[in-house]
This record gives structure tokens, C-alpha cells and sequence, in this order.
């Protein structure tokens, strides 16, 4: 048991609704979108996701924390979540890759957590009401006034309308070599990308320049790209407008695209379709997915709060020919992938990359690939 385990703490919800607890990980003060997560395991990954950045992450899964914190799970080179709620953390970590436990973790990276916490409680609480903004305090801070918490948090910045990606994107352009022959070039636009994502198209011969959020055409064409890749980010789709008139240039082109997650709403954004916000997300690593083009039925890791608003039974007409959606989640007919029909270039709202989470949509890579060899839909 650590110090920080008998120091106060307290979760405030935006709607009223209080929780209170230990401090778990940096004592002080945050503020974010409180959402959940259904993994039962993969919480490193989870953590140094930036499609997280200014989320509070609820754990449903009691036991947290118990394989400690390694050097080899991390998808970025930080924890991005804001704040983190678990029910009852690891006392002592035991795996034979365990370097330090997650409470130093999340001190290590100022990320202020609420232990004690009946998760199902709260999770059960946001998927009446839906997602929403909250605090956590700790220490001095939790013994404050509640009204005056709640006054806070909701003044605090929501995450509808909230443009981010470029707050987690890499500040200059890298390459990731491919793992043996070399057999193509991808432009992949840093929008938040996980580690895992360039080494899964590495692994299949690819030369990835990962460039910044900001990257222009130019940019992107001066590295004689075969395929061009919008990876996975935080924030609302609807104010990506320069990386949504980027994606046109390069649909307009014909080079092949593919997106994961963020890619998937702009590249629906770049056909003409709305993105809208749902009510409580998908966040786990169990989510059965269809691929509507073999019709078999995926286990899929997925992180999202907002979804492409297409319709799902008629092949659309868009700026860039017909397109249809690909890949529909089978819990409530969201959308989870885009497909155009006259150009290559196709989407998932989901996580092939998969980590954490089973590894039955990797074939999406290989579509890519496929897609790069033919260069037509
Ligand atoms: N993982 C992601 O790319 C998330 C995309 C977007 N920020 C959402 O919440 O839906």
C-alpha cells in the first residue's frame, strides 16, 4: 500500500454526480472527458494512446495495474490520458517485464488518478447519461467545496469542437524503414499515431515517412509516396478542415488511401459525409465488427467517441465517385469503414494495428498493399 493510497480524492461529473476515493498516481487536479474503457488488458497501451489526450479514462476491468510498466508495450513516447479512475490497483506488480508499477507511472507523467472507485457504478452512470466532462481531486484539492468542483468542471473545456490533433502530432517529419525488401513508400500524417501502426506496414515491406499534421500536398508528394495513410487522433473530426482539404488533394490525384480511426472520419468528411458525436463511444478490445465485403465477423479494438454519419444500405455518390460503407459494428450499426468504389481509397474506424486487442483485422494492411499494387479501387 502506498502513501498515496490513504490520501483523499474525489470525482466530480459535470451532471452533479460525485465519487470519491484515493488519490491513485500524481496528487493535484484535472479535467477531461470522462469515458470508458472495456479492455481487460492492454492498459499501457491504453494510457500512451494520443487518440486519449484530454480524456479521463474510466477502467471497468477491478484489477488494475498488476503487470506493472514495461518499455516495450508504450504505443507514443508519453501517458496522453488526462486523468485515469481504477477500483483497485496492483499493490505490488509482478511480471518478469515489469520495471515500475503504474501508480509511479502516472507520477512520473503528472497524471492525476482516483483509485477506490466502483467503476461499474460510473460506467453504468455515463452510459445512461453519456459521456461528459469531469474533475478529479486529490489531496488538497479534494477537500474543497463540491459545489465549487462542479463550478469548475463545467467551465472546463468540452470535446466537441475540440482541435487537438496537432497538439500530439511529431513536430518534424521521421521515417520508419520497412523490415526487409523494401517494396513501397507511404505519406503517413501524424494525427495522433500509435507506435504500432508504421511497424505493421514495415513488417509488410513499406518505407513510412510519418510527417506532422500540418503537412501540406507538397509535402506529401515530395516523398513520391505509393499510398498515402491519416492515422488515429484525438479530437472532433469536424475541425480538421487543412488535413480534410489535404485528403481531397490527394483523392483528386488518385493515390491510394487508407485511414485508421481519425483517417476514416476525415476521409468520410473528404467524401461529403457528417461526423457526429456518440453518445457514450466505443472503447475495448471485444467489439464485433463485419466486413461487409466477406461478411465475417471481427473481434476489433476500438477507441472512438465520434462516428461517420453515412448511410449504410445504399452505395453513395460523392465528389470522388460511389462509395460505400465497408464495415459496420455489430452492437449498433455504427459505421466502422468507408470504401470508394471508383478510386483506391478506403477507411476503418477501428484498430488493425491492435494494441492492445486481437489481431483478426491485420488483413487490412494487407488490403492496403493490395491496393498499392493495382492503384485502382
Ligand atoms: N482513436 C481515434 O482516432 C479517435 C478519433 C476521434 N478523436 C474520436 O474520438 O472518435
Amino acid at each position: 500500500m502506498t502513501g498515496r493510497a490513504t490520501t483523499p480524492a474525489v470525482l466530480v461529473l459535470e451532471d452533479g454526480r460525485t465519487f470519491r476515493g484515493s488519490a491513485y498516481g500524481a496528487v493535484g487536479e484535472t479535467f477531461g472527458e470522462a469515458v470508458f474503457s472495456t479492455g481487460m488488458s492492454g492498459y499501457q497501451e491504453t494510457l500512451t494512446d494520443p487518440s486519449y489526450h484530454r480524456q479521463v479514462v474510466v477502467m471497468t476491468a477491478p484489477h488494475v495495474g498488476n503487470t506493472g510498466v514495461n518499455d516495450e508495450d508504450p504505443e507514443s513516447s508519453r501517458i496522453w490520458v488526462s486523468g485515469y479512475v481504477v477500483r483497485d490497483p496492483a499493490r505490488v506488480p509482478s511480471n518478469h517485464r515489469s520495471r515500475r508499477s503504474l501508480d509511479d507511472e502516472l507520477t512520473r507523467y503528472g497524471v492525476v488518478g482516483i483509485s477506490g472507485v466502483d467503476t461499474r457504478a460510473l460506467t453504468r452512470h455515463l452510459r445512461e447519461r453519456g459521456a461528459m466532462r469531469v474533475g478529479i481531486f486529490s489531496g488538497d484539492a479534494a477537500r474543497a467545496d463540491e459545489a465549487a468542483l462542479l463550478e469548475r468542471v463545467r467551465t472546463s473545456p468540452e470535446m466537441a469542437g475540440a482541435d487537438l490533433a496537432e497538439q500530439v502530432s511529431t513536430d518534424t517529419a521521421y521515417v520508419v524503414p520497412a523490415i526487409g525488401t523494401k517494396r513501397f513508400t507511404v505519406a503517413a500524417l501524424d494525427l495522433g499515431i500509435k507506435g504500432m501502426t508504421p511497424h505493421r506496414m514495415a513488417e509488410r515491406g513499406i518505407e513510412v515517412h510519418v510527417l506532422p499534421a500540418t503537412a501540406t500536398l507538397a509535402d506529401v508528394n515530395a516523398v513520391a509516396p505509393d499510398g498515402v495513410f491519416f492515422s488515429n487522433g484525438p479530437g472532433d473530426p469536424a475541425t480538421a478542415t487543412s488535413q480534410i482539404e489535404l485528403l481531397r488533394g490527394v483523392l483528386d490525384q488518385g493515390t491510394p488511401f487508407f485511414g485508421i480511426c481519425f483517417g476514416n472520419q476525415l476521409l468520410g468528411r473528404a467524401l461529403g459525409f457528417g461526423t457526429y458525436k456518440l453518445k457514450y463511444g466505443h472503447r475495448g478490445i471485444n467489439q464485433p465488427v463485419q466486413d461487409r465485403t466477406t461478411g465475417k465477423v471481427e473481434v476489433t479494438a476500438h477507441n472512438h467517441g465520434f462516428a461517420v454519419d453515412a448511410p449504410l444500405d445504399t452505395v453513395s455518390d460523392t465528389p470522388y465517385g460511389r462509395a460505400e460503407v465497408s464495415h459496420v459494428c455489430l452492437n449498433d450499426d455504427v459505421v466502422e469503414g468507408l470504401r470508394l468504389l471508383d478510386r483506391p481509397a478506403f477507411s476503418v474506424q477501428y484498430h488493425p494495428e491492435a494494441a492492445a486487442g486481437p489481431h483478426d483485422s491485420a488483413y487490412l494492411f494487407d488490403r492496403f498493399v493490395t491496393l498499392m499494387e493495382t492503384k485502382s479501387a
